[in-house]
């Protein structure tokens, strides 16, 4: 008699975007999905801009056989874990505390929370905020389905649209190239307003171990849109900033072209670009 055939699983089905990223995974396998996420976005977008669509469909491919955008949301969900670094936003909240917060009956602090993954973070549970959410793709209905590049800019010169604190945690460092990067930031500006803050959160290799960023550099690239920093921490795999946006300043659009500002074989290639 012929051996008969083992029926398939239904998950032997699925596309690979459906592939679960347990919790309980390792470290070092969540930060190969991220790693590895960021490099072939990083190769997609090098190939769109240089007109290589064969290269580029190659690529898109890769990056959902790899788990695309949800795999990476997981594995970064891990991360936000205590037991892997915790949640970013609990800085703020505390340097938010330091500076004073609003009485009862002032209202809270308008935040827009962008690349939202988790609801129920340090900032949402502290009472200080009115957050607002989005991320590319929304695991959550409190979470607004958006790219922040898309997003209508406020009209008038009033409040309304705009943010006494805008987040981007660990945002800047998905956008795959430096112009892009760039845009980002300048693009902020549009959205605060009157008590106005930029959260800035970026893996501290981008800023410690870059050959084309240094904290030097970033600052001369905020200063030149307009940010004053106020606040900063540096930890072994994070860097923290808080940004005022100073009204009074007319700010010089000084372009910040890709050059090398610290050599070094070892170092990593992340850019900040103002065109
Ligand atoms: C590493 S996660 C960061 C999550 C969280 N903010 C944190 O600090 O852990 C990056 C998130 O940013 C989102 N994202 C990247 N670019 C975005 C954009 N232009 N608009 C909205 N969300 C964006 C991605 O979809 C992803 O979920």
């Amino acid at each position: 008699m012929p051996p008969t055939k083992r029926k398939k699983s239904l998950a032997s089905g699925r596309p690979p975007t459906a592939r679960p990223v347990s919790s309980s995974l390792p470290s070092k396998v969540t930060r190969r999905i991220i790693r590895t996420h960021h490099t072939l976005q990083k190769a997609h977008a090098a190939a769109l801009s240089a007109g290589d669509t064969a290269t580029a469909s190659t690529l898109a491919a890769q990056i959902v056989a790899q788990g695309g955008l949800p795999a990476y949301q997981r594995a970064s969900t891990v991360g936000q874990t205590a037991s892997r670094g915790g949640d970013s936003s609990r800085v703020l909240v505390q340097w938010v505390g330091d500076m004073g917060v609003k009485k009862e009956g002032e209202g809270k602090y308008r935040l827009l929370e962008v690349g939202c993954l988790a609801v129920d973070n340090a900032c949402a549970r502290s009472g200080v905020f009115e957050v607002e959410r989005i991320d590319l793709r929304s695991q959550h209905p409190l979470i607004k389905e958006e790219d922040f590049m898309e997003r209508p800019l406020p009209r008038g010169e009033g409040g309304e649209g705009r943010f006494h604190v805008v987040s981007l945690s660990l945002v800047v460092n998905y956008v795959p190239e430096g112009g892009g990067r760039g845009e980002m930031l300048r693009r902020v500006r549009e959205f605060l307003n009157p008590f106005p803050a930029l959260f800035l959160v970026l893996p501290a290799p981008c800023v410690t171990n870059s050959r084309y960023l240094d904290q030097e550099r970033l600052e001369g690239i905020m200063n030149s849109l307009g940010f004053v920093k106020i606040r900063e921490k540096v930890s072994a795999k994070l860097v923290y900033y808080l940004w005022r946006l100073d009204g009074t300043a007319d700010p010089k659009p000084i372009a910040f072209p890709k050059v090398e500002v610290n050599p070094g074989k070892k170092r990593n290639n992340f850019a900040i670009v103002l065109r």
